[in-house]
């Protein structure tokens, strides 16, 4: 995948090829009693000068599809080594990472590359939008690389932009956009191509409590209508009380 259509995607990794359909699978998918992500004894280990953190120790997590968890846990516990092992960002892991019935140790980098197209959907902290195409673009780009016609790609992104509040602002680049809608351009581009899961890092971090509430309101919702399942990282107890779960990372292991 070339650095623009990462960047289209908002997520960044090892490369493949565009355009490939995703055909990789060993059982489970289709099967909609089947967890959209399952990981099995999950272990992460980073070495730096001679000293070795064990920052995920066995973790154990299934999401159904549809469902929404929260993934909490204080700075510094993992959360987002997760979010990358699970969304395929990171290499380096023990144990076991399925994602609607697919074994990640079984993909190659082109394997990982479509299953983060065709069934992940990534939301950051700061938006990463590309910084000289307009809203109704950071939505367009990824469905055209996903193979959309742009007449169906742009009503997708009018629908979506629409729901999350922002549909008056479809021209505009993310440098003309506040942060809260910055955050929603970048919700629907995650959906944009109906993903099976959707992986957000603090997804309203850098927003205020205000905005954050509401922009975490709208993302629920519409994860919820689209029938994505999500996993979200955050430090904030009360945006965790209004997902269907949560799980806490404690010293490597959920609880
Ligand atoms: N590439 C790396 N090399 C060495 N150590 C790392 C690396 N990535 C993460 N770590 C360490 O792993 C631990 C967990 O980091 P991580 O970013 O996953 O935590 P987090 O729960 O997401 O924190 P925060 O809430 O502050 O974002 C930290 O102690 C961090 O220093």
């Amino acid at each position: 995948m070339s650095d623009a259509s990462e960047a289209a995607h908002g997520q960044r990794g090892d490369a493949g090829a565009i355009g490939r359909g995703f055909a990789a699978s060993d059982g489970a998918v289709g099967d909609g009693a089947a967890p959209v992500l399952q990981t099995t004894g999950l272990s992460r280990a980073f070495t730096q000068g001679g000293e070795t953190i064990h920052v995920l120790r066995g973790v154990d997590l299934a999401i159904a599809p549809g469902e929404i968890v929260a993934l909490l846990g204080p700075s510094g516990s993992g959360k987002s080594t997760l979010l990358q092992a699970v969304g395929l960002l990171e290499g380096g892991f023990e144990g076991s990472i399925r994602i609607a019935g697919t074994e990640a140790a079984k993909l190659d980098a082109a394997g990982r590359t479509d299953v983060r197209r065709d069934r992940l959907g990534f939301v950051y902290q700061f938006h990463h939008l590309l910084p000289d195409f307009d809203a109704m673009e950071n939505v367009v780009l990824p469905q055209l690389i996903h193979g959309a016609e742009r007449a169906a790609a742009e009503d997708r992104a009018t629908t979506l932009l629409t729901a999350l509040g922002v549909g008056h602002r479809l021209r505009h680049r993310p440098a003309q956009l506040s942060g809260g809608e910055q955050q929603r351009v970048a919700v629907a581009r995650a959906l944009a191509n109906r993903p099976a899961l959707v992986l957000a890092d603090e997804p309203t971090g850098n927003l205020d409590e205000h905005t954050a509430d509401r922009v975490l309101g709208e993302f629920l919702r519409l994860v919820r209508e689209e029938g994505s399942a999500a996993l979200v990282a955050t430090h904030n107890e009360r945006l965790a009380a209004k997902m269907d779960r949560v799980v806490r990372l404690h010293e490597g292991v959920l609880t």
